[in-house]
């Protein structure tokens, strides 16, 4: 996975990289921040193709079939039609006729949208397989460390992280306003790039059976500014307080801001919604589907804390799911909310009817 981390580097400074395929060689380049196809284009030795995810494809008024919709990403947009397509911003415009020629994405392909993923940039990508006479010239560039390579196979997979290798990092007693006895434990992801933090409230040499437990996806906007487009803010402190009144637990806060696609998608994603679409459609204008987390990070925090049964304060089914297939009780599940607001009824609305969290109390006003 080294290379890997290299590469995110790399290509979220606009830089191409290889992504190989069994010997076939991929140069690859995000969309977003790419300064010149022509360069790409050069390199390779062929003309670059767009390489987009099928829910990018869908919001562009794509009809996909069966096998294509099924697929995790899609599709190869022929090279003359780039000119129209280049930037980031108007790829969220309905294409038209301009999609004409579509292609079922191979595993390079795919490893090449999974790195944009994991970069946070916009899941598009740039992709130029290496003609046989710009071989040599690649294989200079990766000699002397120009040019970085990675395996297809680790780059489709670099969304799952390495199981078991987060390290914990530091810890230290941070007193919290509803919970004074908490300890801030921070663990780091093999690669680097991110780390979440497990805030131990209480004692837990104290706990019995089923721990209280919150997983909280971080919101820039909402916990720390107290944004009034969504409910992150007042969840985040209600959280802390109902640990606490249960005897202590645990807040795993993770490094998931934006429902994992980072704060510069949502707030490209807040934008699109300003213009009518609710939070699922904005997203997959951006290419994203409804929800790009994983919580293999969370299932790791808790077995280095020795948890195996746990209470959770959560409206999202999906972080219930996510917890019982990686192996841990969930016992039990309590609602948490926070407060429905002209500015974020929308939005709460959208997460019942679309993403299907368990809201109907809340919003039928019954709080
Ligand atoms: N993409 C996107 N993310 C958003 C939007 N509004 C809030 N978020 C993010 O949504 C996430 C919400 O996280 P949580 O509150 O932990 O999770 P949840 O899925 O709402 O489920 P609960 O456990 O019931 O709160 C945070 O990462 C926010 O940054 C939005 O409009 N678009
Ligand atoms: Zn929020």
């Amino acid at each position: 996975m080294y290379q890997i981390e290299r590469a995110i580097f790399d290509i979220r400074r606009g830089l191409p990289v290889v992504v190989n395929a069994s010997g076939q060689r991929l140069l690859v380049q995000a969309l977003e921040g790419s300064e010149s196809v022509e360069a790409l284009a050069l390199l390779a030795g062929e003309r670059p193709s767009l390489v987009l995810t099928r829910h990018r494809l869908a919001a562009m008024g794509m009809n996909l079939s069966a096998e294509a919709a099924s697929l995790p990403l899609t599709a190869h947009i022929s090279t003359n039609e780039l000119n129209g397509l280049a930037t980031a911003e108007t790829l969220s415009q309905p294409a038209g006729g301009l999609l004409s020629g579509l292609k079922p994405a191979g595993i390079a392909e795919l490893g090449a949208v999974t790195l944009m993923r994991r970069a946070l940039l916009i899941p598009a990508a740039l992709c130029a397989f290496v003609s046989q006479e710009a071989i040599a010239t690649i294989e200079q560039q990766l000699a002397e460390g120009r040019l970085l390579q990675v395996s297809a196979e680790d780059a489709t997979q670099c969304l799952a992280g390495a199981p078991g290798m987060l390290k914990r990092v530091s810890e230290a007693n941070i007193p919290l306003d509803n919970a004074a006895d908490s300890r801030f434990v921070l663990f780091r992801e093999p690669d680097g790039l991110r780390e979440h933090v497990a805030v131990v409230i209480g004692k837990p040499e104290r706990w019995e059976g089923a721990v209280p437990l919150r997983l909280h996806s971080a919101c820039l906007t909402g916990d720390l500014f107290g944004s009034l487009r969504c409910d992150c803010g007042e969840q985040l402190r209600n959280a802390v307080a109902d640990i606490q009144t249960m005897g202590g637990g645990v807040l795993l806060y993770l490094a998931q801001e934006g429902r994992g696609i980072g704060l510069a998608n949502k707030l490209r994603a807040y934008t699109l919604q300003d213009g009518g679409l609710d939070t699922v459609d904005a997203d997959q204008v951006l290419g994203f589907g409804d929800d790009e987390r994983q919580y293999a990070v969370a299932v790791d925090m808790l077995n280095a804390l020795n948890i195996d049964q746990v209470q959770l304060l959560t409206n999202n089914p999906l972080k219930m799911e996510a917890l019982r297939q990686g192996g841990i009780d969930v016992v039990s599940r309590q609602a948490l909310y926070g407060s429905v607001t002209d500015h974020n009824q929308r939005y709460l609305n959208a997460k019942a009817t679309r993403g299907g969290h368990l809201l109907e109390d809340v919003l039928s006003g019954q709080r």
